[in-house]
């Protein structure tokens, strides 16, 4: 099946990535959110990424306009629906996502894919609430989406091959590589990441390191691009806690109990970059540890 309109639910960090790699691909995009507001900013934040990479000499000024002129931005589900593949990239929280895979199925087009970008949650059990278990996947990019090289693709128990093979093609036109990963909580890169993010909350929990320390051991220590807690408000520190969530619920293992300090920090609101506060202060010029 040829893919060619595609469909993003969620202008946050990772819907807004999704959309421009799209549209860099030559897919024509149409993105929607919950508010007008979000979508101008999500449009705005694209606009200023590929002039970046227009800047950088990735891209030619052509290029970066034809890539704009193909996203379209809406409110209305009939629109998503009306595409050939839709990518579902809201909030890591199992309702939001069923109401917004309920919403939509009465104005699906017959052939259309349904995708989750979800971190953690099941696929099998987001894909048995729709009327296309069979044409559902995971389709799982990593942050930021412009510059990461993998898509991990899950397989719900009823998805079919042609369902994951016409998205493995899309991740090929992308340029980007994909591991296929089995349907269990958080499937392979957050099984492995997230637990070590946590772990590194509770290192500062207990006082083993303070944020800069803790931060600098993985650097310097494990040649991390980025430190953990640095890492943490990168993603966001509600969906870190919500892959820790599902993790320790779907495996039922206390290693994955998540840190007492991470939950204090989504309950206080402190999400990350994304909230301008998290392990970092991000209000000035440069970020500033707060423990
Ligand atoms: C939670 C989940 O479900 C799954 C996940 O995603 S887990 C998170 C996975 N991601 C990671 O682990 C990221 C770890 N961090 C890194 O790899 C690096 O810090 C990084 C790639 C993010 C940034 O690297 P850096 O060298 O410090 O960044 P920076 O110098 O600012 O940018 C590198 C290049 O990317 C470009 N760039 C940065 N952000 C960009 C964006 N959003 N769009 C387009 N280009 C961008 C820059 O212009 C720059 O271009 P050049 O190489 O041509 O100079
Ligand atoms: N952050 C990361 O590093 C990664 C995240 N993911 C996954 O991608 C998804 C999105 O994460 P991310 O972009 O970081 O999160 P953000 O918080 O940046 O963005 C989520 C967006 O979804 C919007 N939203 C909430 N409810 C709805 C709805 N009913 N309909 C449409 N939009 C809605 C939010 O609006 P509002 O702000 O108004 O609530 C927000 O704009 C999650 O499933 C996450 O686990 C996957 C890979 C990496």
């Amino acid at each position: 099946m040829e893919i060619s309109k595609i469909g993003v639910i969620g202008a946050g960090q990772m819907g807004n990535g999704i959309a421009h790699v799209m549209a860099l691909a030559g897919y024509e995009v149409r993105l929607s959110d919950i508010s007008q507001d979000a979508l101008d900013k999500a449009v705005a934040l694209i606009a200023r990424n590929l002039d970046r990479q227009v800047s950088r000499e990735k891209i030619s000024g052509e290029v970066r306009d034809t890539a704009l002129g193909r996203i379209s931005t809406t409110l209305e589900m009939a629109d998503i629906g009306q595409t050939d593949l839709v990518i579902e990239a809201a909030t890591e929280q199992e309702t939001v996502k069923q109401k917004i895979f309920d919403s939509l199925g009465p104005h699906l087009l017959p052939h259309t894919i349904l995708t989750s970008n979800t971190s953690s949650i099941s696929i099998t059990r987001l894909a048995s609430r729709t009327d296309r278990p069979e044409k559902f996947l995971g389709f799982h990019f990593m942050n930021p989406v412009p510059l990461m090289q993998l898509v991990e693709l899950i397989r719900g128990i009823a998805t079919d091959r042609e369902t994951y093979e016409t998205c493995l093609k899309v991740v090929e036109r992308l340029g980007k590589t994909a591991a296929s990963a089995e349907d269990f909580p958080a499937f392979i890169v957050n099984r492995i990441l997230v637990p070590m993010i946590n772990e590194a909350v509770y290192t500062l929990y207990e006082g083993v390191g303070n944020v800069k320390s803790i931060d600098m051991a993985m650097k310097l220590g494990a040649n991390h691009p980025m430190g953990p807690l640095e890492l943490a408000d990168f993603i966001g520190l509600d969906t870190c806690l919500a892959i820790m969530n599902v993790l320790h619920e779907g495996l039922a293992d206390t290693k994955y109990r998540p840190c007492p300090l991470l939950t204090k920090y989504v309950e206080a609101g402190w999400l990350g970059r994304k909230t301008k506060r998290g392990f970092y202060d991000y209000r000035g010029e440069e970020p500033v540890p707060t423990r």
